[in-house]
């Protein structure tokens, strides 16, 4: 495929394009502060967890969560299997997160945990 620059394509189109990218970052925007009240959350499950002994992660829990996801992507017409990376890599981060926790490493509300 080639490739060329802006300075040649039709107006109308770099409008639709800006139009487009606009509402590319409102969601960008959305789903971060989406991310940030989950975690928020499942910082409070880690500091409920480590105060009562309780495992950082809950493999019956997850596969609930994902037998769920599935089903509402498949209705969003997103693609399962990718819902389902995604629920795996934000559970991944917030597993770490109660490890930490349970160590003594991870304090406060985890709104920027350490790394
Ligand atoms: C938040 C929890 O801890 C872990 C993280 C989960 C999540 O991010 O949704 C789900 C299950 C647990 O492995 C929990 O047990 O509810």
């Amino acid at each position: 495929m080639t490739t060329r620059d802006n300075s040649t394509t039709d107006p109308q189109v770099l409008a639709e394009l800006g139009r487009l990218r606009d509402s590319i970052d409102n969601i960008d925007a959305a789903v971060v502060h989406m991310l940030a009240e989950r975690f928020k959350c499942t910082q409070q499950v880690g500091h409920l967890k480590a105060a009562h002994q309780l495992p950082p992660a809950d493999p019956a829990r997850e596969a609930q969560q994902i037998a769920r996801l599935r089903g509402l992507a498949e209705s969003a017409k997103l693609d399962p299997a990718f819902a389902e990376k995604l629920l795996n890599f934000i559970i991944s981060e917030v597993i770490r997160h109660h490890e930490q926790i349970a160590d003594g490493r991870l304090n406060g509300d985890g709104a920027s945990p350490a790394a």
